[in-house]
């Protein structure tokens, strides 16, 4: 199905009114989601042997969050366009111009915030504006975005009133509960300010009325809420926030889902809209659902490799590249290590291997739970291991500023077999961050490697030096 038609699609569903899950599961049975993931996609065992571990978008963004201890400082330049390019552009320097009430400013600053962030300084004025403006805000995770809606949320409830007012949809339950320990850190001194989780598994007796001013959920059971059980008058909501909406199209039950939910909202209701990427699938949904926005966006720096020197050493085999591994370990002074592997099987081999030899390694693969994930990230960042062995799972989003080490342990390569750039890219760049200096080995094992070292070199126009034993010591 295309994109562009469906808005006009789930109307279709909605007027033929079939049930809403089996709609959902017959549509979502064999779809890409925005990373080239098929939930059809074959075993287990498949994906184990041929892709490594599958990156899944909801929570790859929760481990982001339970990762992150502070804002992302991005240099780029935030984008604004603005619905009417006549009004004036309003942005804040500081969190007292926005005359929030007292104990919702007391909140922000017990919070640590000082400042508004980049994308915060024009955001948040146009989120509190009278009338109130729709948003599109798009910025790389970490800027504030979340601390933006929920400080826009708690300022929007009137605790006068008993009844839902702001509604947030997030793609998952954990993702819903991250956005809610926001809003009650923030709202803590809003002592008449509540807030309900409309997720699986928080049960709505038939006939209950939801009094919570602000209700954050996820969007099958936010939609049940709202028509089947009766539980929140969909008429009174006035700020209709949606989160993570790259992950949220990903999913495509959830894209649907939040239209229905969209529908249902008074013409009036204020809708903001968040997403951490700019893909073209993204804004085309983005449009569907909200009418006339401002939109918002800053780019995400950019990765380089400017600072990386990258090299590649010929080897035999899996175990002579465990050898070259462990040589470059015993002849540079290397900080930390992050060493990619095309398989949880060859990661967790070489992990073993390594021990072995007497390194301390994490290991990161898809079978563990994010909590899982984020405490061996956290035990790494904080230097108890020097090597962290990985699969695709942690190629994005880490920012451990002290590793000085990559190596593709196994090269990246695309489905059809061919160099993955971009998977590269995103690998290396985790050296060399900051403006410090890195160094990426790849470790080649076949003329196949040989020619996707070639197709990189080409793509990037960088020389990638053929490495000896013999030049190590020079090179440190
Ligand atoms: N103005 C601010 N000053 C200081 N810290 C801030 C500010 N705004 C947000 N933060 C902190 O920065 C971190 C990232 O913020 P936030 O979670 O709002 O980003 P995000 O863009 O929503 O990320 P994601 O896309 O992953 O959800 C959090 O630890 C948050 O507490």
């Amino acid at each position: 199905m295309m994109e562009a038609s469906w808005a006009t699609s789930v109307d279709m569903q909605v007027a033929s009114a079939p049930a809403p899950q089996k709609v959902e599961r017959r549509r979502s049975a064999r779809r890409a989601d925005i990373n080239g993931n098929t939930d059809a996609g074959g075993s287990d065992d498949e994906g184990w042997l041929q892709q490594g571990d599958r990156v899944d978008l909801a929570q790859q963004s929760l481990l982001n969050k339970l990762i992150r201890h502070s804002l992302v400082l991005n240099r780029n330049r935030v984008e604004v366009q603005q619905r009417d390019p006549n009004s004036p552009l309003y942005s804040v320097k500081s969190f007292e111009e926005l005359r929030l009430k007292a104990d919702l400013l007391n909140g922000v600053y017990q919070m640590g915030f000082n400042r508004p962030s980049g994308i915060q300084e024009n955001a948040l004025p146009l989120m509190l504006a009278h009338p109130p403006q729709n948003l599109i805000a798009q910025s790389q995770s970490g800027t504030g975005k979340t601390a933006a809606f929920c400080l826009a949320m708690l300022s929007n409830a009137n605790p006068a009133h008993a009844w839902p007012q702001c509604l947030c949809i997030a793609p998952t339950y954990e993702l819903a509960l991250q956005i809610g320990q926001v809003v009650e850190q923030m709202g803590k001194f809003c002592s008449n300010v509540k807030l309900v989780y409309a997720v699986r598994g928080n049960r709505m007796e038939k006939g209950t009325k939801v009094e919570e001013q602000i209700v954050i959920g996820t969007p099958g059971t936010v939609y049940d809420w709202c028509t089947k059980r009766k539980a929140i008058d969909p008429k009174r909501i006035s700020m209709f926030v949606l989160d993570e909406a790259d992950v949220m199209i990903a999913m495509q039950g959830h894209r649907d889902q939040s239209i229905r939910i969209q529908r249902l909202l008074p013409k009036e209701c204020q809708m903001l809209f968040f997403s951490a990427t700019f893909e073209d699938s993204v804004w085309s949904f983005a449009e569907k659902i909200i009418p006339n926005p401002n939109i918002i966006r800053l780019k995400r720096e950019e990765e380089t490799l400017d600072n990386i020197r990258q090299f590649y050493m010929v080897c035999k085999d899996k175990e002579e590249k465990f050898a070259a591994l462990c040589n470059l370990y015993g002849c540079l002074t290397i900080a930390q290590t992050i060493v990619f592997c095309k398989t949880r099987r060859m990661a967790s081999w070489l992990a073993e291997s390594m021990t072995k030899e007497g390194h301390q390694v994490g290991v990161l693969s898809g079978e563990m739970t994010v909590e899982q994930r984020a405490a061996v990230i956290e035990r790494y960042r904080q230097g108890k291991e020097k090597v962290l062995v990985t699969t695709n799972v942690c190629s994005r989003g880490i920012d451990v500023e002290q590793v000085t080490l990559v190596v593709n342990f196994d090269l990246p390569v695309d489905l059809a077999g061919q160099a993955d750039n971009d998977t590269y890219l995103h690998r290396i760049g985790r050296a060399g961050r900051f403006g410090k200096r890195g160094f990426a080995v790849n470790l080649v094992d076949s003329q196949r490697s040989m020619d996707i070292i070639e197709q990189i070199e080409l793509h990037f126009n960088r020389k990638i030096k053929k490495l000896d034993m013999n030049d190590l010591e020079e090179l440190d």
